[in-house]
């Protein structure tokens, strides 16, 4: 991707503040400076983990009538119609980004979609894991285990990739939640990806 300057970013930040609560838009920032941080150390394009960092919530407070809408209207796979804002705001969120934003970098989009969920080993560039991540790990995270998750992560970009989802999947559980399957195909393809 061309190289995006202080004012391109700045331009885009003001129009997902625009879109976004504060404490939202706050998340968004540290999770572009936190996936900043983890492509320096990973040799990702820092501009796209820049970017994708900062609008990867763009969607979160979208209605659900028009999360709705937008996946006819892009012709996304109607059993995404079954779930809720927690995948919308990745999977769909990529069409508003394109849509709304004028974004239409796939690896950027592909980095948003993949947000939530995760993907296979395969599936996961080095900048889907780095956004992934940061969402994860950036500065405002308090929950118990996520200095172990820094410094894991600091370590090795795919043992973090595969501690968050075993511990999503766990927690996800334990609050007896709804867990979109792409995940546990996700988890159990890092499993014998890094166990072997
Ligand atoms: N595989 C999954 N299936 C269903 N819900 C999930 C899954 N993974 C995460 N979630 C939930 O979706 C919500 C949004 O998560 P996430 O996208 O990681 O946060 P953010 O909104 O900060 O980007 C959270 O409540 C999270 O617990």
């Amino acid at each position: 991707m061309a190289a995006v300057n202080e004012k391109e970013l700045a331009a885009l930040s003001k129009r997902v503040g625009k879109n976004l609560s504060k404490h939202r838009f706050e998340h968004c920032l540290r999770v572009s400076d936190y996936a900043v941080k983890l492509a320096k150390q990973n040799g990702v394009d820092v501009n796209q983990a820049a970017v994708a960092g900062l609008v990867h919530d763009y969607a979160k407070e979208v209605s659900k009538k028009d999360f709705l809408k937008k996946i006819d209207k892009s012709g996304l796979n109607p059993d995404l119609k079954n779930w809720g804002n927690a995948v919308w705001h990745g999977v769909v969120g990529a069409e508003f980004i394109k849509d709304d934003l004028g974004i239409d970098d796939p690896a950027i989009l592909q980095a948003v979609r993949l947000h939530t969920t995760g993907g296979t080993h395969k599936e996961m560039t080095g900048l889907d894991k780095v956004v992934f991540m940061a969402d994860y790990l950036e500065e405002g995270r308090d929950f118990p285990g996520v200095e172990e998750a820094r410094q894991i992560t600091d370590k090795s970009l795919d043992q973090g990739v595969f501690y968050q989802l075993a511990h999503t999947l766990s927690f996800l559980a334990g609050k007896e939640k709804v867990i979109y399957p792409k995940t546990f195909e996700a988890y159990n393809d890092w499993a014998m990806y890094l166990k072997d």
